[in-house]
């Protein structure tokens, strides 16, 4: 599986192979000659790089990022894609995803709910690379079909789903299998993977438009 240009697996004391990309630290991540170390226990998406899942990025992709928190993974994917449109509903952590993107021209945050794409479809570009979804809410399928129409035809989705966000009670492979059901209807399923031991009940899943 190879990685984007512009990740690269870098040394950090004692530590050998760990992911990085180059840019302004965001969150008091270690640096060393430039690289950010990026920590998989704390990125869904840097968890899927390292269970080995073909994510089909590339370096200058542009990305549509759903979830963007306060900028934590979003950060790494802007120091290697192209214009990177980072969607977060809840205001405070906006707040911090503004400063992260003050040193980082290509970063566009917008303080949006996901689940109405019509509300920032004017901004984003269409045919976008991909979608990097980690929304954590109920209503993952849902999210990644709505936001489907942003995609270029050969595009991909690559999304974290948490079995608890749909149901706190259920075994999480029934709601894995329910969700990948539902996300059938827009996407082919290209591959998944459970990401222990970096994020418990949760699922990697890299799909394309169907
Ligand atoms: C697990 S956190 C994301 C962490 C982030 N992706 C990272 O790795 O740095 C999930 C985020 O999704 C946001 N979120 C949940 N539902 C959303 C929606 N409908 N629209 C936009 N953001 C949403 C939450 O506010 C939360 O900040």
């Amino acid at each position: 599986m190879s990685l984007p240009a512009g990740v690269q697996r870098r040394s950090f004391g004692d530590e050998d192979g760990v992911l990085a990309t180059r840019g302004e630290p965001a969150y008091g991540e270690p640096v060393v000659d430039g690289w950010r170390r990026w920590d998989a226990h704390r990125s869904k998406l840097g968890a899927t790089f390292e269970l080995g899942l073909d994510t089909g990025l590339s370096g200058g992709d542009a990305v549509l990022y759903l979830g963007a928190a306060n900028g934590t993974t979003v950060s790494h994917v802007a120091d290697f894609a192209g214009p990177t449109y980072a969607v977060e509903f809840a205001p405070r952590p906006v707040t911090d995803l503004l400063a992260v993107a003050d040193s980082r021209e290509r970063l566009f945050p917008l303080l949006k709910d996901a689940r109405a794409p019509e509300t920032y479809a004017h901004v984003v570009e269409s045919g976008v690379d991909a979608i990097v979804q980690d929304v954590a809410t109920r209503g993952q399928a849902d999210v990644a079909l709505s936001n489907r129409q942003f995609l270029a035809d050969d595009g991909r989705l690559v999304a974290a789903l948490k079995a608890r966000s749909e149901d706190v009670t259920a075994d999480p492979a029934a709601v894995f299998e329910d969700l990948l059901g539902r996300l059938r209807d827009g996407y082919e399923v290209r591959a998944t993977a459970r990401m222990e031991p970096f994020h418990e009940d949760h699922l990697a899943v890299v799909a394309t438009p169907r």
